[in-house]
């Protein structure tokens, strides 16, 4: 991390969570006075607009999960960037690789999406990761360079942008890649962020995701490159997701 990216640790709820679970988030909420880090949760849709109200004047931001392209319309099921925004969401993930193999977002899809949270005024936090063949095939970095560069539209910034690097085998797995792997594909992110959008990428936040856990955290945050951290089935117990977020050194 330097000085000019600020960390950020976001958790993904993915499809967990009723509205008894405001009682984890306050109690996230209450930690964190004193850390560096930005801290965000990224509840389901059921719990945006509650939760958003809830957390109103701490340190700790809500975002979204996913959203459609369009503004508005005919898409039953969908929701669209500004109805995150208007639920109080500040951000969004988006081509998470759950949303690419679960309903087969390609990257053109994921760009259109990264527009639309532009267009609303949300923070897209843009997900890329091989899977373990083409890891073992050795093309992991050609693999995510590939993705940002196809996901991420022209006029990206160190304002309006965040990618998370999140391995796809170590999802969920308890696996992590090396520092030293983490450390050569965030180099490869940085450097085609570089290519196509000059000093902004120096400015622009690249997370670690994967089985991202207490232990493991503080070496993780350590590594080049690496600007805070995505975290999954940590991010639903707050001691967990507050010791990952005091990792930050
Ligand atoms: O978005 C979060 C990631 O998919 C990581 O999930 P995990 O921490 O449960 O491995």
């Amino acid at each position: 991390m330097t000085a000019e990216r600020r960390p950020l640790i976001a958790g993904n709820w993915k499809m967990n969570g009723l509205r008894a679970a405001k009682s984890e988030l306050r109690t996230v909420a209450a930690g964190l006075a004193g850390l560096s880090a930005e801290t965000m949760i990224c509840p389901p849709f059921t719990l945006i607009g509650a939760f958003a109200a809830d957390v109103a004047g701490t340190q700790l931001m809500i975002g979204g999960q996913d959203c459609h392209p369009a503004e508005s319309g005919a898409h039953t099921g969908d929701i669209s960037a500004e109805m995150l925004r208007d639920a109080g969401a500040v951000a969004v993930i988006l081509g998470h690789s759950e949303r690419r193999i679960d309903h087969q977002e390609g990257d053109a899809i994921v760009k259109a999406k990264v527009k639309a949270a532009w267009r609303a005024g949300l923070l897209p936090v843009v997900c890329v990761g091989e899977t373990l063949v083409e890891r073992d095939a050795g093309e992991a970095a050609a693999v995510v360079t590939r993705q940002v560069r196809q996901s991420v539209p022209d006029g990206a910034t160190a304002a309006n942008l965040v990618v998370a690097y999140e391995p796809i085998w170590a999802i969920g797995t308890g696996r992590t890649p090396t520092t030293d792997d983490v450390a050569e594909v965030h180099g490869a992110i940085r450097h085609i962020l570089g290519e196509r959008f000059g000093a902004e990428a120096n400015g622009i936040r690249i997370l670690y995701g994967g089985s991202v856990k207490p232990d493991n955290a503080a070496a993780l945050l350590a590594t080049a490159d690496v600007d805070g951290a995505l975290v999954g089935g940590a991010s639903l117990k707050a001691a967990d997701f507050l010791a990952i977020a005091r990792a930050v050194g």
